[in-house]
């Protein structure tokens, strides 16, 4: 089976926890899916928070009404994907760039639900490189303080987020800590976020596979 249709299963089971009212959209290919299902209940809820101009982009497309965040106040319910979760339910998101959005969304909402094909799940955060957003002009500086940390720093080159940043890629770094790790790195002056959700990790994570899906709940 293709992770795309894993991606799906999952999406589909996220159904299941809309309730009427607002909620909010993450970015990427498993959050399109969602979407897309999301459209056809578009009635029973008043309108959706996105994290990114191409999640707003769809939404428009199927007639769903995006709002404000500082209009919609309180979410009760944000669902998005991942680029890795631990079985905490810490992950590491930004592999779409849309990282920064997608952290003050999953803030103000009280349920994350996590959507992934099961290939998301590992043991130790890391394996996939960790996105960082930095402000222009403190690109340099910041990757120095990365490859202090241990890492190696790759610029995406020719990508600017939504917010007008860069997006530094770090290779190479031991995630031993991941609170501790995402303290440190949103510390560095000039860095916007880093991509690890730990302090707001998911409440509940959604993995597609071949036999259907299963899910996981944060302790
Ligand atoms: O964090 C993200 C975007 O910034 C995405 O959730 C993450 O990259 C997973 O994407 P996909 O659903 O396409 O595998």
């Amino acid at each position: 089976m293709n992770q795309d249709t894993m991606k799906q299963r999952a999406a589909e089971a996220a159904l299941d926890y809309v309730e009427d009212g607002l909620i909010g959209v993450g970015t990427g290919s498993t959050v399109n899916h969602f979407i897309d299902l999301l459209a056809t209940i578009k009635e029973r809820i008043d309108g959706v928070v996105s994290s990114s101009e191409a999640s707003t982009a769809r939404l428009n497309e199927h007639g769903i009404p995006v709002l404000d965040l500082n209009i919609a106040g309180e979410l009760a319910l944000y669902v998005d994907g991942a680029d890795e979760s631990n079985h905490q339910l810490q992950l590491i998101k930004g592999g779409g760039g849309a990282l920064t959005r997608e952290k003050i969304v999953a803030a103000a909402s009280r349920r994350f639900v996590c959507i992934a094909d099961e290939s998301k799940l590992v043991e130790r955060l890391g394996r996939f490189p960790l996105p960082v957003e930095v402000i222009p002009m403190a690109r340099s500086y910041v990757a120095r303080e990365l490859v202090n940390l241990g890492g190696t720093p790759v610029w995406r080159e020719g990508f600017v987020t939504d917010n007008g940043n860069l997006i530094l890629d770090v290779r190479d770094l031991e995630i031993r800590e991941p609170i501790g790790l995402e303290q440190e790195i949103n510390a560095i002056a000039g860095v916007v976020t880093v991509g690890l959700f730990t302090r707001r990790g998911a409440d509940v994570l959604i993995l597609g596979g071949p036999d259907g899906t299963r899910t996981l709940t944060a302790n």
